[in-house]
């Protein structure tokens, strides 16, 4: 006999790829598919969320070259530079959204720049002068108009440079090399968002995308995860989305100002190790979910899958991170995710996977 289990999450593979031990169907079914991810970290200790500085507390990242305009009320505003590290389906449209914000608030440049990896289409053309020509990523993101101040930049350093926003949004097994290169790249100031759901495992133990953008660049770094298929936002569908932050309530409401719209509301909170692992973890409860569907097992059964799973990506989550807050997993980023992770099936069909 065999089985069609509808794939609902580009980025499990990766995870499951890294724990290629937890791949038979009996034990992702077990109450305690986790348990594995534990074994693989012998006599592994909760870490502790990395350090950071303290940072000033400013309302705005301040920097160097700040262009200095007037506000309506005559005072100075200190304008920040935003650039989009990644230009996929979800870096696509996390552009439109930056951008249409962009060009709104006194406090960021009109211009949003996205790094963008460098691929020739079939009818010979540079993807980025394409997206520069039409305005329009056709590859990720066909028939949505990104706003003309998007500008797509194949040039990685150059991208980065006069930033002091980053936003970091690739599959995140590029990310490793994506930091490398911008070792002593960046400005020293720079605040950057991680939107990467996934993680790097290493023979010592798990390593999260924030943590690696942070100790390899020096820089502080933020996330934002939430149930938000990008294909549904690009078309200005309602959703929600959670910023985790470490420490700086006011950087976490300049990241909150810069995303959000009348159709993305997004919430803050103090706690990014707990954001990002739900924003990694409900992957795997997704795959279940999808065997689940393969199996014709229902909908009771697919339900206890996921309350099942939500519970032991808590559990998972603390026994990686004792700071992690249980109240995480009630917003956009925990319940909320693992529910339209598990249940979507179109989001899938993007042409190009
Ligand atoms: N698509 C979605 O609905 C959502 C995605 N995410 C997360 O956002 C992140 C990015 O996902 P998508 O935008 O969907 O990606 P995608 O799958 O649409 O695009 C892949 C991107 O990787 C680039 N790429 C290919 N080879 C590369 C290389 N060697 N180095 C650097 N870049 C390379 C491609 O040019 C493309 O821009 C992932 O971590 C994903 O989990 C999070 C929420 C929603
Ligand atoms: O996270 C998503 C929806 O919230 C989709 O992203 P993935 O690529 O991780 O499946």
């Amino acid at each position: 006999m065999r089985f069609h289990f509808p794939l609902y999450s580009s980025s499990s593979f990766s995870l499951f790829s890294d724990f290629t031990s937890i791949s038979s169907l009996p034990l992702i079914f077990s109450s305690s598919y986790f348990s594995t991810f534990i074994s693989m970290a012998p006599a592994f200790e909760p870490l502790s969320p990395p350090h950071q500085e303290a940072e000033p507390q400013t309302a705005t990242p301040h920097h160097a070259d700040t262009v200095n305009n007037f506000g309506n009320d005559g005072q100075v505003v200190s304008k920040s530079k935003v650039t989009v590290v990644g230009s996929g389906n979800w870096g696509s449209v996390a552009a439109k959204l930056i951008a249409s914000n962009t060009l709104k608030l006194n406090s960021f440049h009109d211009e949003v720049r996205m790094w963008v990896f460098e691929e020739t289409l079939q009818t010979g053309e540079k993807l980025t002068d394409v997206i520069n020509k039409t305005n329009e990523n056709v590859k990720y993101l066909p028939g949505i108009k990104l706003g003309k101040n998007v500008i797509a930049d194949p040039d990685l350093e150059n991208a980065v440079k006069d930033a002091n926003m980053l936003v970091f949004v690739t599959p995140h097994q590029f990310m490793e090399g994506i930091c490398n290169r911008l070792v002593g790249k960046v400005r020293g100031d720079v605040e950057a968002i991680s939107l990467i759901k996934g993680m790097e495992v290493k023979m010592e133990g798990p390593c999260m995308i924030s943590n690696l953008i942070s100790e390899q660049l020096g820089i502080n770094c933020s996330v934002l995860m939430g149930a938000n298929i990008a294909n549904e936002i690009a078309v200005e569908k309602f959703s929600e989305a959670t910023v985790g932050y470490r420490d700086n309530r006011e950087i976490a409401e300049q990241w909150v100002k810069l995303f959000s719209t009348p159709y993305f509301m997004v919430t803050p909170v103090q706690d990014v190790e707990g954001v990002e692992l739900c924003g990694t973890l409900k992957n795997v409860v997704a795959i279940a979910a999808g065997f689940v569907d393969g199996l014709e097992m229902g909908n009771n059964t697919k339900a206890a899958i996921m309350r099942i799973g939500l519970r032991e990506m808590r559990a998972f989550s603390k026994l990686l991170f004792s700071s992690v807050r249980d109240s995480t997993f009630f917003e956009s980023c925990g319940v909320a995710d693992v529910i339209t992770t598990c249940c979507k099936s179109t989001y899938i069909s993007r042409p190009y996977i």
